[in-house]
């Protein structure tokens, strides 16, 4: 019932009160009364969307109530309501709970049946009577029998349950029907070494518990004057048991070291083979997905998943996988031998066990939505910080250093709020399993030695069984740990998936594009597209671009020209009508054909921190030296790249910060020119260049357009006056006026208004 949980945590039903606000494609604004005035709330509310399937940004302001959900294509605009009202249910009852969400969105369907099903009442009710009937009827023996029973059975039902609620849960979040638990999936391909890696770890186990035993007949040895197991073995005088000892010893702890060191060494394999694995396979996928996509992630969000969260992936297996086999080898083994030897104490040595396990995963419950909170803190951080070091210039020529500072004091303050949190569960869990396992030490010691004192359990069998349960419980110290990395892992995890969950390109069905053979004649045929959110950039938009000449797109800022050459490559496709190259609609191509045949250079051409050379031979690294020389020559960039001292070896930095914007401009025309692609679309490529340089630039590419199609898209109209075709845009992407420089002269319209304006420019 959730109101009644949420207003055992202050909140009234009104509160999930949610109403929407605006609803455009992609992006949805509603009014939740829920995160009013409550800033915490708001946080919880957008971490718990955020990792719902298919949402991609989720905002909450406390200070206006309002929230802003982006949602990818996948998920059906009605749908965002039934999850946003979802999530507000989750964090009421999570709130009413825990004191914070659940993480993770309880399965609305009934478990399945191997949860739930007959197997657990069966045992259940078979238990229970073979319990009554020994509790009833049995020895003091075999109620401690059934007491031990009890705690092992509480133990594998708690981690049973914690193990398939994870399960449960990145099937909930990614959205998928994968069966297996997450770490088997991280653990992918790498199962060959994991399992080396998990059975060096259970020798080195069994190696630290025999080393264990060992000193325990030696205080044997010590305190009776003899081990009784040793003697079967021949030694039957203190010395020779001792001297024996000493053997074993060292050949155990030769062992352990040994053990220990091929295990370390197999799982931080295993950990860097996860995190190359994951980093290789994600960047493959982003470098494949959609343009929007990519465009509207943040580019940061997506560097901290390929860096720090498939480093989290690999982490775990470094670090902690060990730790947990090693705690799941010694109780496999401790228990039965319990068992065998004194069964009056094991209940009371494993007792803490599944007290630990229970509070491992109400913690693991806890802290999962403060992970969600303080990662999302972090990105957003991470985020600002680069870009406010990229606007070195701008940040200091509007004097903000100050504000920027500020607002990087603010941000990092909310990452230490959060982290604050989330260390504060961490260090109290630590220290409750601490009190755990140190109260189970004593009372091992306890009743063990009051079974010794009365004779009921031998002292040569209680000796070497006192410290090996400990050397179980404080491994169990570590469990805060391990769960705090497992916590971690999984938050890591899911924004991997949600990664790899964006759709990545598809191809045409259409067979294969030859660029020999590509005319380049282009068609647009009743086109019309809108960017998500946004009215539309092109409506309805009929024009042709014939093969072998050089036609220019011009006209106000704005009007949907670039989106032209963006449809024309694919980085988006139109939602009516079709793009046709050489009578061919795009979207049948495959995409890299469509790519290979056209060079393009962008308005905002990127330039790689590397040298000049190499930046003109990108995508054409076979290009000889001359080739380059002669593009760098045709584009005017060899003059001044010659001057350089090292020339076509100058390094340019980030983003070629080392050039000025029209040497930029003519390395990346140089590019386009050495690819010598069929059609050719140069968008604002030359605006940065001097009229001199233009002109000649101008001049060098007739040359270089004669057998190829080449779309000039500029504002400045001296650039385009010898096209052989103009089209002049105007706003909402329609086609205003087309004709040559001196057809479009005559008309008197808007091309003859702008050219008038722009000479009298010139003239003035
Ligand atoms: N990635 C995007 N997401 C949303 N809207 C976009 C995106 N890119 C462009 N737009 C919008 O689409 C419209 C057309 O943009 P486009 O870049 O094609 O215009 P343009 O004619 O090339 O403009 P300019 O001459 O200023 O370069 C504009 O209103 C712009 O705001």
């Amino acid at each position: 019932m959730p109101s009644l949980l949420g207003a055992a945590a202050g909140y009234r039903s009104a509160d999930l009160d949610v109403r929407p606000r605006s609803v455009i494609p992609g992006r949805q604004r509603w009014d939740v009364k829920l995160v009013l005035g409550r800033p915490r709330t708001a946080e919880v509310l957008a971490a718990v969307l955020r990792r719902l399937p298919g949402i991609t940004e989720a905002q909450a302001s406390p200070v206006t109530g309002g929230v802003l959900v982006r949602h990818d294509a996948r998920v059906n605009t009605a749908d965002v309501g039934r999850l946003l009202r979802r999530a507000v249910t989750l964090v009421v009852e999570g709130s009413a709970g825990a004191g914070r969400p659940a993480p993770v969105p309880p399965a609305a369907e009934p478990a399945p049946l191997a949860d739930h099903g007959v197997v657990t009442p069966v045992l259940a009710v078979g238990g229970g009577v073979a319990a009554g009937i020994a509790l009833v009827k049995g020895s003091a023996l075999s109620k401690q029998l059934v007491a031990l029973g009890g705690v092992a059975a509480a133990t594998a039902a708690v981690v049973r349950k914690a193990w398939h609620r994870t399960a449960d849960a990145t099937r909930e979040l990614t959205g998928t029907e994968a069966e297996r638990h997450p770490l088997v999936e991280i653990a992918g391909p790498h199962r060959r070494r994991l399992y080396r890696a998990s059975a060096l770890s259970v020798a080195c186990q069994v190696s630290e518990m025999a080393l264990g035993t060992f000193l325990g007949w030696t205080a044997l040895v010590l305190i009776n004057g003899e081990a009784a197991p040793l003697v079967r073995f021949g030694l039957t005088t203190a010395s020779a048991q001792l001297w024996g000892l000493a053997g074993l010893v060292a050949a155990a702890c030769g062992a352990v070291a040994g053990l220990s060191y091929s295990s370390n060494l197999q799982w931080r394999r295993l950990g860097q083979d996860i995190e190359h694995e994951w980093r290789k396979r994600t960047y493959a996928h982003v470098q494949h997905l959609e343009l929007r996509h990519l465009e509207g992630e943040r580019t940061t969000r997506i560097a901290g998943a390929l860096t720090d969260d498939v480093r989290q992936l690999g982490a775990f297996f470094a670090s902690s996988a060990g730790d947990v086999l090693q705690l799941g080898a010694s109780l496999a083994l401790l228990v039965p031998l319990f068992l065998l030897l004194a069964p009056q104490i094991a209940w009371i040595a494993f007792l803490p066990i599944p007290v630990i396990a229970w509070l491992s995963f109400h913690y693991q419950d806890k802290v999962a939505a403060d992970y969600a909170v303080s990662g999302e803190h972090r990105a957003r951080l991470h985020s600002q910080l680069v870009n406010t070091l990229e606007a070195g210039a701008t940040v200091k020529s509007f004097c903000t250093e100050d504000y920027e500072a500020e607002r990087i004091d603010r941000l990092s303050g909310s990452v230490q709020e959060s982290d604050h949190e989330t260390d504060r569960s961490t260090i109290s869990h630590g220290e409750v399993v601490r009190v755990c396992t140190t109260s189970s030490m004593a009372g091992t010691l306890l009743i063990g030695g009051r079974s010794v004192l009365n004779g009921s359990l031998r002292f040569e069998v209680f000796s070497p069984l006192i410290g090996l349960p400990q050397m179980v419980l404080l491994r169990m110290n570590r469990l805060g740990g391990i769960v705090d990395q497992y916590q971690r892992t999984l938050s890591a995890y899911d924004r991997v998936r949600r990664l790899r969950a964006l759709p990545a390109e598809t191809d045409g069905t259409g067979g294969p594009l030859d660029v020999e053979d590509v005319r380049g004649e282009i068609v647009l045929d009743n086109v019309s597209f809108a960017y998500p959110g946004r009215p539309p950039a092109l409506e309805d938009l009929s024009l042709t671009i014939p093969a072998g000449q050089v036609t220019a797109l011009v006209g106000a800022t704005g009007s949907g020209k670039t989106t032209i050459a963006k449809l024309l490559m694919r980085f988006q496709d139109a939602e009516f009508g079709s793009v046709l190259l050489d009578g061919r609609d795009v979207r049948d191509m495959p995409r890299h054909d469509l790519r290979h045949a056209i060079g393009f250079v962008a308005q905002d051409p990127f330039l790689f921190d590397g040298t000049i050379g190499d930046n003109i031979r990108y995508g054409s690294f076979g290009a000889s030296d001359d080739a380059v020389v002669e593009a760098a020559m045709m584009a005017e960039a060899h003059t001044f790249v010659a001057a350089l001292p090292d020339g076509y070896d100058t390094v340019i930095g980030e983003r070629g910060a080392a050039l000025s914007g029209g040497q930029r401009q003519r390395i990346a025309l140089a590019r386009a020119i050495l690819k010598d692609a069929p059609v050719v679309i140069l968008d604002e490529a030359t605006s940065a260049v001097d009229n001199e340089t233009e002109a000649a630039i101008q001049r060098t590419l007739r040359v270089f357009a004669a057998e190829r199609t080449m779309v000039i898209i500029a504002h400045r109209l001296s650039t385009v006056r010898h096209a052989d075709r103009i089209y002049v845009m105007d706003k909402g992407g329609v086609v205003a006026e087309q004709g040559t420089h001196d057809e479009l002269l005559a008309q008197h319209g808007l091309y003859a208004s702008l050219w008038q304006l722009q000479a009298g420019e010139l003239a003035a």
